[in-house]
């Protein structure tokens, strides 16, 4: 009897592999960091056959922790960071470069040539995107432009392209299978997210030959089966695929329209689900594909948040306030309320809805009387106050009224933030009990195609809170706050740039 799902979650930093059962309880984990390689300063990689050489391994070893033998599971779901780029030799197999990373800034000059050419509004209207280094697209042009005999080699159709999805399902099917989902698609800076095409003017813009596209499929259906080398001679179907973000917007079984969820990680990642239509964002948001499913797009509004569990790792490493990322509520709690300290972590620059790179770090508020309490609560407080201004775009974006707030990621478990979120967003804040919500979406999109689970209903009953945190502060001092935080935020603008 076929009883789990796998879900590979290949991330930035590490490749996971999970085993899940029919209640979606996670009964099994293995976990292997790899390399990052940073050969110049701004410039991120990863070798693409160390990622396959990890997650593979990690798959192997959860079966061998477990004791659970490959015929017992009845489906892979995959789940992988998103924009990675991985570009291989379709006869060898070999990536003719290392992946070239989401967070690589090495094709930032081609996206500033790009908009100069007034090709923005073009591109936006097309995929959702803003121009910017982090997507796939300039990365393959520059692969091709940088190889020697790429590009020769990729007009002639022997280069393949892919997203660490793509670059999974091809290895764990030996080459047989060559195929992306629509929300990896949609992350490319060259697919149609209206039509469901790869864009032929896109393409030709880059100068990326279309052969070397993989084809799109759904989110939830078979992709095709393991080499029986891989898990000692089964062959199992390879069922569900999604971008992380997306994965986990499926975990947290939003499948509603005007559902959101928020992982609160090194940076936080809002989704909100906007139904069967694309909703162009005039905040800069990202319009994205969630999924795919029999054929019918689902599509989201994403912003992200470049520093927020980053922001406590700032006080344990750098200021040395405190030990460990789970004294903050503690020490939080300690101080009836921020003694008008405000901290904007521009560290990066800002996001949306603000979009200035050239913001830094502000500490505003400061007084003779200010603690370190203050200064712990000021940082977790500011990780609230960047989710609402995104919620707040977002909301107005897509001209509805959000009904909660639903959380994951390793910052949602601190009951301080939390409850602070939901003052300030007026509106529940609901944290499951089951928090793996990537490696939960991927396994819930692969057991659906295969009839392991019968439908959404059935999803969303294994979803339960493990806490319901519920808006407690007074509209006046909420009021109050957010438009402190928001003089703070003025205050750290165009930073870099000014005497
Ligand atoms: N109890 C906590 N309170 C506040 N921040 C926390 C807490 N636990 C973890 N974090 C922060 O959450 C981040 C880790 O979460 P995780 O989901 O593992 O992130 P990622 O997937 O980005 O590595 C770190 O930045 C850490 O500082
Ligand atoms: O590796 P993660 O899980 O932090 O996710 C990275 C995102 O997918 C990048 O867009």
């Amino acid at each position: 009897m076929k009883q789990y799902i796998m879900a590979l979650d290949q991330g930035t930093t590490s490749s996971r592999a999970l085993l899940l059962n029919r209640q979606g309880d996670v009964c099994g984990v293995a976990q292997k960091e790899f390399l990052q390689r940073y050969p110049q300063p701004g410039w991120v990689e990863h070798d693409p056959m160390e990622i396959w050489g990890t997650q593979s391994g990690v798959a192997r070893e959860v079966l061998e922790k477990t004791g659970i033998r490959p015929e017992e599971i009845a489906a892979i779901g995959i789940t992988n960071q998103r924009e990675t780029t991985v570009v291989w030799h379709r006869e060898t197999g070999r990536p003719v470069h290392h992946a070239i990373v989401w967070q690589c800034r090495r094709t930032a000059e081609m996206c500033d040539r790009l908009k100069e050419q007034g090709l923005e509004e073009t591109i936006k209207r097309k995929t959702g995107l803003v121009v910017d280094a982090y997507f796939s697209g300039t990365k393959i042009k520059w692969i091709l432009d940088h190889v020697p005999g790429a590009r020769e080699m990729a007009a002639k159709g022997d280069l393949l392209f892919g997203t660490i999805d793509t670059w999974l399902i091809w290895n764990l099917t030996r080459g047989e299978v060559h195929a992306t989902d629509y929300s990896n698609a949609s992350r490319t800076m060259l697919f149609n997210i209206h039509t469901g095409e790869w864009d032929e003017e896109l393409l030709a813009l880059l100068d990326i030959p279309p052969a070397m596209m993989p084809e799109v499929k759904n989110s939830s259906g078979i992709y095709g089966y393991t080499d029986p080398h891989t898990f000692g001679g089964a062959r199992i179907p390879i069922s569900g695929v999604a971008g992380d973000q997306q994965a986990a917007l499926f975990g947290q079984t939003c499948f509603r329209q005007g559902m959101v969820k928020n992982t609160y990680g090194t940076g936080c990642f809002l989704l909100m689900n906007t139904g069967e239509t694309p909703i162009p964002s005039s905040h800069g948001l990202l319009t994205t594909i969630a999924w795919g499913i029999d054929g019918q797009l689902t599509y989201a509004l994403e912003g992200s948040i470049f520093v927020a569990g980053a922001v406590i790792q700032w006080l344990r490493d750098e200021l040395r306030l405190i030990r460990d990322a789970a004294e903050t509520e503690a020490m939080a709690l300690k101080v009836p309320d921020n003694g008008g300290v405000y901290l904007v972590p521009a560290f990066v620059g800002l996001g949306a809805p603000h979009w200035d790179m050239y913001a830094r770090g502000t500490m505003v508020g400061l007084t003779r009387g200010t603690k370190a309490e203050h200064l712990v609560r000021a940082a977790l407080e500011s990780i609230a106050y960047q989710t609402c201004d995104i919620l707040e775009a977002m909301a107005d974006d897509a001209d509805i009224i959000i009904p909660a707030l639903k959380v994951d990621g390793g910052a949602a478990q601190n009951d301080f933030l939390m409850q602070f979120q939901a003052d300030m967003l007026q509106v529940p804040v609901l944290r499951p009990l089951k928090v793996e919500s990537t490696a939960q979406g991927a396994a819930f999109l692969a057991g659906l195609a295969v009839g392991f689970w019968q439908n959404q209903q059935e999803l969303s009953l294994l979803q339960q809170e493990d806490h319901i945190f519920e808006p407690a502060m007074e509209p006046v001092e909420r009021k109050q706050q957010l438009s402190q935080w928001r003089r703070a935020v003025q205050r750290s603008l165009q930073w870099e740039q000014a005497e």
